[in-house]
């Protein structure tokens, strides 16, 4: 399947004529890192240009593979696992993607945001004035609960342990999100790219992370799909439905957004997987 990345002509031309003069795929990169472009993104969009396979563009740019273990992608049409039955209604395979239906009953989800709720109108009060700024709601909304915190997390973490075939310890904390109309989560990445400065630090404990799961603990009214602008696919927010994608070496085609909640509000859990055992930083 070819991602379906917006290039400009503009851009399209740039990259051809920067090639055509000689220079290499690493230096195309760089010039467009300079020029203020996402170099996850600039890999998808040369590699589209170039019409180059994107492995060959990670080799070229010295992206080394992560070590450790993987994920097991569930398959359809269903799995059970604790005495859980969870549907598999639609499955990708670049990205490897899974929709998951059934993983948390309406009890499970409701008690979810009922623990988080508090901690979430603590974090609310900080931001007082009002403005929609994707950084800023990310962390005045959301919270995490440690792993294992509470039998309710314990439990969800195993289910997801036994459903992903990876030790519940590769897992950071859950994390709660809660959007209000017009909120939104921008087209992003779950996995850390190798070419940031701070990539070392971040992945020192648990290494890379390899895959994603997120869990919808209501139903929005209108809007707050999980989008995927690279394979043209929207999930649909659904009470204890999930998303579970995986990118192990840094998949583009992962690139992902919370879309904007339209009418009423959405809460999610998520879950990120690491390739080695994780243990939450303390929080000061
Ligand atoms: O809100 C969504 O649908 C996506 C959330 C997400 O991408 C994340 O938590 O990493
Ligand atoms: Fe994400």
């Amino acid at each position: 399947m070819h991602p379906r990345i917006t290039i400009s002509p503009e851009l399209r031309e740039w990259i051809l004529a920067t090639t055509r003069a000689g220079h290499g795929v690493p230096d195309v990169l760089r010039l467009m890192k300079e020029n203020g472009y996402d170099p996850r993104q600039s890999r998808s969009i040369v590699a589209e240009v170039l019409k180059l396979p994107l492995a060959a563009l990670h080799a070229s740019t010295g992206k080394v593979a992560p070590q450790g273990l993987r994920t097991t992608h569930p398959q359809a049409p269903q799995v059970t696992v604790d005495g859980h039955t969870i549907e598999i209604p639609i499955s990708v395979e670049a990205p490897a993607l899974r929709v998951l239906e059934g993983l948390l009953t309406a009890q499970e989800c409701a008690e979810l945001i009922r623990l988080a709720q508090p901690r979430l109108q603590r974090a609310l009060t900080v931001d007082t004035d009002g403005r929609n700024q994707v950084d800023d709601r990310r962390t005045s909304e959301g919270m995490f609960f440690e792993l294992n915190e509470l039998p309710l997390i314990g439990r969800i973490e195993h289910r997801l342990a036994s459903l992903l075939g990876i030790p519940a310890n590769h897992g950071e904390g859950l994390q709660i999100l809660h959007y209000l109309p017009g909120q939104a989560y921008e087209p992003h990445f779950d996995w850390f790219d190798p070419q940031q400065p701070g990539f070392g630090k971040i992945t020192a404990v648990g290494g890379q992370r390899i895959a994603s799961v997120v869990m919808y603990l209501n139903t929005p009214e209108q809007g707050g799909g999980t989008a995927f602008p690279e394979i043209g696919l929207t999930v649909t927010a659904r009470r204890g439905a999930a998303v579970y994608f995986a990118y192990e070496t840094g998949d583009p085609s992962s690139l992902h957004a919370g879309l904007p909640v339209l009418r009423g509000e959405k809460w999610i859990a998520t879950k990120w997987l690491r390739e080695r055992p994780y243990r939450q930083p303390k929080q000061s």
